[in-house]
């Protein structure tokens, strides 16, 4: 998958099956249509190219009042990239490109910029400055400059209500983990690279990798089970803090700190995927760090109650987590799902 930070170049812009939004979470409605769009690429012999805009326009329309986002870039081309997509424009919200007109965004984005032959919408879809082009407007474009328009149904879950980004930003923001797994059709995860921290957690007794994440305000918060990719070849048992850490830190920084089950080493660098399984309770401001190494062995202790329930050994007790190298098996990572 090739990423152009604004329109590609005049050689990169061949032919393609195009699709435009904000696919944040890329939840189970965009893969759908993600897949509506692979098929008719294939038919056509077509690369398929989704365009999408950092900043989400709500955040440049109204930067304090924005909502939380699910997903940062990183993430975000991942799921782009597991869901078939050959070429992702990631288009500079600013603007000048808000306020081109429906006729001068089809010339400019969709015809010259990306030649897109086959351009797919979704049910809400508007485009141009006022959100002005509608559906009908693209199609008496296309039928113009030579491109098809095809517009998704709408993907619903089981109680009728439409899968959206701002349904698993809501899950996200309760907790609900399960609920946003199931509009998501995978674990919530966040990935990152590991830093140095405070160096605090390993005498706490509970060691912790640090992960600086790019969501100034992410939609989740507290301290979970998780399992983390990206360390050993297979998954890794843990529980995180994603949050403030306002026991220990003043900054008003978000971090992602995992403390893994019965291992100890070197990960400064790597590039890490932590999947969020459970939530264990809120994030606190604990009196001194007594108070708050107690409540981590709870949380680790609830932790390896689940594990075990999974069938997932994690070794021993936590006063001092030691070297054993216990993990996931493959079928106990496939029964945690
Ligand atoms: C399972 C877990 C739960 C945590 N809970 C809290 C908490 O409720 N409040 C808080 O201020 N910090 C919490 N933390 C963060 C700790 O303050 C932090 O890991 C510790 O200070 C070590 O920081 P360091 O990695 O920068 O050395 C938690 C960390 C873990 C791993
Ligand atoms: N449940 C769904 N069913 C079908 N198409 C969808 C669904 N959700 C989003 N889409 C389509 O996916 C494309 C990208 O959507 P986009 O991320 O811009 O909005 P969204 O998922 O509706 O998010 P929000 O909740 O923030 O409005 C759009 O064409 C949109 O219409």
């Amino acid at each position: 998958m090739r990423v152009f930070r604004g329109l590609p170049n005049a050689e990169s812009r061949a032919p393609c099956a195009l699709t435009i939004g904000n696919f944040d979470g890329v939840h189970r409605g965009h893969q759908a249509l993600l897949a509506r769009v692979r098929a008719a690429a294939d038919a056509r012999g077509l690369p398929v190219c989704v365009m999408t805009f950092e900043p989400h326009p709500r955040e440049f329309f109204n930067p304090a009042g924005a909502p939380p986002r699910i997903a940062m870039l990183r993430d975000k081309l991942e799921a782009l990239r597991m869901n078939g997509v050959d070429r992702v424009v990631v288009e500079h919200f600013n603007h000048t490109f808000a306020s081109q007109t429906p006729d001068a965004f089809v010339e400019r984005i969709i015809v010259n910029g990306l030649h897109a032959r086959w351009v797919m919408i979704g049910d809400d879809f508007r485009y141009g400055a006022k959100r002005a082009g509608d559906f009908a407007s693209l199609q008496a474009a296309g039928a113009q400059h030579g491109f098809e328009v095809e517009q998704m149904a709408t993907v619903a879950d089981p109680s009728g209500a439409r899968i959206s980004s701002s349904g698993v930003r809501a899950s996200l923001i309760a907790g609900d983990l399960d609920a946003a797994r199931s509009a998501l059709g995978r674990d919530y995860a966040i990935s990152g690279h590991v830093v140095h921290g405070l160096k605090l957690g390993r005498d706490l007794g509970f060691p912790t990798l640090n992960l600086p994440i790019a969501h100034k305000r992410p939609a989740l918060s507290g301290i979970f089970i998780v399992r983390v990719h990206g360390i050993g070849p297979e998954p890794l048992p843990g529980v995180a803090s994603l949050g403030l850490r306002p026991t220990v830190d003043d900054s008003g920084r978000v971090l992602l700190e995992v403390h893994l089950l019965d291992w100890h080493g070197n990960a400064y660098g790597k590039l890490v995927r932590v999947e969020f399984l459970k939530k264990l309770r809120d994030e606190e401001k604990f009196v001194d760090l007594e108070t708050l190494t107690a409540a981590i062995a709870r949380d680790v202790a609830h932790a390896r109650e689940y594990f075990a329930a999974l069938g997932v050994a994690t070794g021993g007790t936590d006063a001092a987590p030691g070297s054993r190298t216990t993990g996931f098996s493959t079928s106990a990572t496939d029964r945690i799902r």
